[in-house]
């Protein structure tokens, strides 16, 4: 062995073992145990980049703990796995703060100005902050009523447009994500934006699709500027549209929701020009899961016959025909089809990967066990919950379409397991408006559509090179398909009486959690 080289092996264990020495005294005893240290500070960091959304999974499987620490250079990630944990967490959403994380991507991903991040990042955790105030300012416009009951009706009105002016022209073949993600981009902000809708403009459009892949590089400050210059360039130009829109007050003829933004930036004294950038973050949460859970939700009933066959006929029994025009009631669809609503359940459970994020705002002891560090991160990833043989039975890895249907005698997975649309104060106030539109897309597209690829064999696409910014991953590759309309008919859609509520995550099940409003 030559000495240059035993010299360099010297320092590599010297350096290893300084690392694991640095490990073990920095981590207090009271803290969940750390675990993945192969190579000190490094390996969970080779196992994320690796394994992605299953690199949490991988180590559910491996150590079985109800939470864990992630040691990575200059941070620490505690991890639950436990559900009994995450009422824990979710309670203590001060000392455990989403809105930390919120205003960050304002600054960093929408690019606001110093002064309204200022305005912004005050009081994050104290109820007069602005980030605190949000689901206040927008709980009327998204929650069951007559204004979630315009938005809701604006959005299936413009999807059976479009279905009914695509039917008229026979057969169709489409690439299935690109067409799915397109008709619901334009129904979904046709309902929130109102007749001045921005993305009616093809080149708004294109600009989402060329910002949104890349919104991880603006997360992590990766200088967007060089190594995601056309996203960079695409948000510059959304902020520019989004600025007319708000300076010409073309929002008053939009929703309430996007009403209700602008009200609350008002009062909060920040500029129209500063919404606009806001506004950019608007469409994360209004398009980023949206698109994709309709594209798994079409795949996932089209691409097995048994699913299929029974949506059909649940959905067939709401048509009444007047004078030879078939009518499908959207009460109907909410109200009277568990299976359709389980299997767009069962789409969240199989494929989400969403990661339910916490900043520790102190030292704090949770469930008086373990200790959480001030500055580190809590993650609730989604995955994990939805993968759990305890709570789904040994059918844990099969897409069951029936799994959320309420049989008399049968009993409930634990509501909380059930991460789709996260959960306690920050769970997704539009999941009432996307949950309508998503099954009724899917109720237009079953009573009017046979759908099949055109290649003969439904392969599901996977989903590796998905970026981890949403909750539901986008396919790595498209389908091409056929749309066979099944009549000659013009259907219609009727809209009979308000909205009522339904019971998707566990807090719009009576009981199964606290209420944690503040
Ligand atoms: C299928 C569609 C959707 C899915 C899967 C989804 C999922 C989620 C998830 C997982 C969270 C984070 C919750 C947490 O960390 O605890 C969230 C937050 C949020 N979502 Fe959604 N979402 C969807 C559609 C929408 C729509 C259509 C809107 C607006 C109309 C919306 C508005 C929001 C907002 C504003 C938040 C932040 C809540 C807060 O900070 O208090 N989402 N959503």
């Amino acid at each position: 062995m030559s000495s240059s080289f035993a010299t360099a092996l010297g320092a590599v264990a010297g350096l290893y073992l300084f690392l694991r020495a640095l490990l073990h005294f920095t981590q207090d005893v009271k803290e969940p145990p750390s675990i993945a240290n192969a190579i000190p500070f490094i390996s969970p960091l080779i196992g994320m980049s690796a394994k992605k959304a299953k690199f949490y999974n991988a180590m559910r499987d491996k150590y079985n703990l109800p939470i864990y620490t992630l040691r990575m250079p200059g941070s620490r990630l505690y991890v639950v796995n436990a559900t009994a944990l995450i009422p824990a967490v979710q309670r203590q959403f001060r000392a455990l703060a989403f809105t930390a994380i919120e205003s960050d991507i304002a600054a960093n991903v929408g690019g606001v100005s110093k002064v309204t991040h200022r305005i912004i990042n005050r009081n994050l955790v104290r109820d007069e902050g602005y980030l605190m105030s949000f689901p206040k300012y927008i709980h009327s416009a998204v929650s069951a009523g007559p204004h979630l009951d315009a938005m809701n009706r604006k959005s299936v009105e413009v999807l059976a447009d479009s279905l009914e002016a695509l039917a008229r022209k026979g057969p169709a073949t489409v690439k299935m994500f690109e067409w799915i993600r397109h008709e619901l981009l334009i129904a979904t902000t046709d309902g929130v934006y109102g007749p001045k809708n921005p993305y009616r403009n093809p080149a708004m459009e294109k600009a989402w699709y060329k910002f949104e892949p890349s919104i991880m590089t603006f997360v992590l400050k990766l200088q967007p500027q060089l190594l995601a210059k056309e996203a960079y360039q695409a948000r510059e130009y959304m902020a520019k549209t989004w600025q007319r829109y708000f300076e010409e007050d073309w929002f008053k003829t939009g929703s309430k929701l996007v009403q209700c933004r602008v009200k609350i930036n008002d009062e909060f004294e920040i500029s129209r020009k500063e919404t606009a950038r806001i506004e950019v973050l608007g469409s994360i949460a209004i398009l980023s899961n949206t698109l994709p859970a309709t594209f798994w939700m079409t795949y996932h009933i089209f691409s097995d016959p048994v699913v299929l066959e029974d949506i059909r006929t649940e959905l067939s029994k709401g048509v009444k025909e007047v004078d030879g025009v078939p009518t499908i009631d959207m009460a109907h669809v909410k109200e009277c089809c568990p299976i359709l609503l389980s299997t767009f359940q069962e789409m969240f459970r199989y494929n989400a990967i969403g990661v339910s994020a916490r900043i520790a705002m102190e030292d704090h002891l949770l469930e008086g066990k373990y200790l959480i560090k001030k500055g580190s991160t809590v993650m609730i990833p989604a995955h994990v919950q939805h993968t759990t043989t305890s709570i789904w039975g040994d059918s844990v890895n099969e897409f069951y379409h029936k799994r959320f249907v309420r049989e008399p005698g049968t009993k409930r997975p634990n509501p909380i397991a059930f991460r789709g649309f996260g959960g306690g104060t920050t769970l997704c106030p539009g999941r009432h408006f996307a949950t309508t539109e998503v099954l009724m897309f899917s109720a237009l597209m079953v009573l009017r559509y046979d759908i099949r690829p055109v290649n003969g064999t439904w392969v599901r696409p996977p989903t590796d090179k998905s970026p981890l910014v949403a909750a539901i991953p986008i396919p790595d590759w498209d389908i091409d398909v056929e749309l066979h309309p099944r009549d000659d008919k013009e259907w219609q859609v009727s809209f009979s009486g308000y909205d009522k509520e339904m019971e998707i995550a566990a807090e719009d099940v009576e009981g199964a959690t606290e209420n944690l409003n503040h």
